[in-house]
């Protein structure tokens, strides 16, 4: 089991803004949490890294109980790719020394690395398309060549579990669709991790993410297999309006009816 979520609610200023969450990630699955704005997705993953405690429930990571266990020593076997990691990283820093720092999970490159380190980096950076960017500052890099080298960089760590908050953000539709070809790829590889991808946007779910999670509110609205969960019917309920759902590319793209209609 890579993740399981007991029951879990959290509680701030008399709100619920997580309740009674059950949630299993098993190994072999990958999976995608689709909510809107103000649901409980931060939240969510603000539990599952150990940055949040729920006010009620149990929480087991990578067959870790939280409560249990020395949770700085459990994330080193967790990627992360969010806005805040990006922003933590220096300006002036060069591409290989960003995604060598995976290495240590550590912002900045300390401790000494040997040739098969380097090795190891150029193929995660050849993996990510990203490897003619190696000597690069960092600030001279778009959003979605950012993102494919914190990807590159969070799998220096061979972590079991990658979390990937929203990396579409920001990015334009070929950027978009590079990075999430590239997500793809990496979810064919032999040793790609578990993973968890958080969005808004349905069509971002692409064929590999075998499990999707609903969250409204605070709560699991519904989860399952991605084919049973993104259909027209639940994603109505989901989000309160009349939704049609078009397949194409082996992924879930919506309309509002509605707007459709007045066409
Ligand atoms: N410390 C807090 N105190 C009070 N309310 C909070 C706190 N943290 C989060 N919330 C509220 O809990 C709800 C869920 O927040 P969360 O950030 O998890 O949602 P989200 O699904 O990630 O939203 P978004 O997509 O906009 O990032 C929001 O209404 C937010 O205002």
């Amino acid at each position: 089991m890579r993740i399981q979520i007991s029951n879990v609610t959290v509680t701030k200023n008399k709100k619920d803004i997580l309740k009674n969450v059950e949630w299993k990630v098993e190994k072999g699955q990958h999976w995608s949490i689709l909510g809107l704005n103000g649901s409980g997705k931060t939240t969510l993953l603000n539990i599952i890294n150990g940055y949040l405690h729920p006010t009620v429930g149990q929480v087991e990571v990578l067959g870790e109980l939280f409560g249990k266990t020395y949770i700085p020593d459990l994330r080193k076997q967790m990627g992360l790719i969010s806005s805040s990691i990006q922003q933590q990283i220096q300006e002036i820093e060069s591409v290989l020394s960003i995604v060598l720092s995976g290495k240590f999970a550590s912002i900045g490159l300390w401790e000494a690395v040997d040739q098969a380190d380097v090795e190891q980096a150029k193929a995660y950076m050849s993996l990510l398309k990203c490897e003619h960017l190696q000597d690069r500052e960092y600030r001279t890099l778009s959003q979605g060549e950012r993102q494919r080298i914190l990807i590159a960089r969070a799998l220096m760590a061979s972590p079991k579990l990658l979390i990937l908050d929203e990396p579409c953000n920001g990015l334009d539709i070929i950027a978009r669709e590079e990075l999430l070809k590239i997500i793809e790829t990496v979810s064919k590889t032999n040793e790609c991790p578990t993973l968890i991808y958080v969005t808004h946007h349905v069509e971002e779910i692409l064929p590999c993410f075998t499990h999707t999670l609903l969250l409204k509110n605070g709560e699991v609205f519904k989860q399952g297999r991605s084919n049973e969960i993104l259909t027209e019917k639940t994603l109505s309920d989901f989000y309160d309006r009349p939704i049609s759902v078009q397949i194409e590319q082996n992924r879930t793209w919506l309309a509002l009816k509605e707007i459709v209609e007045q066409k």
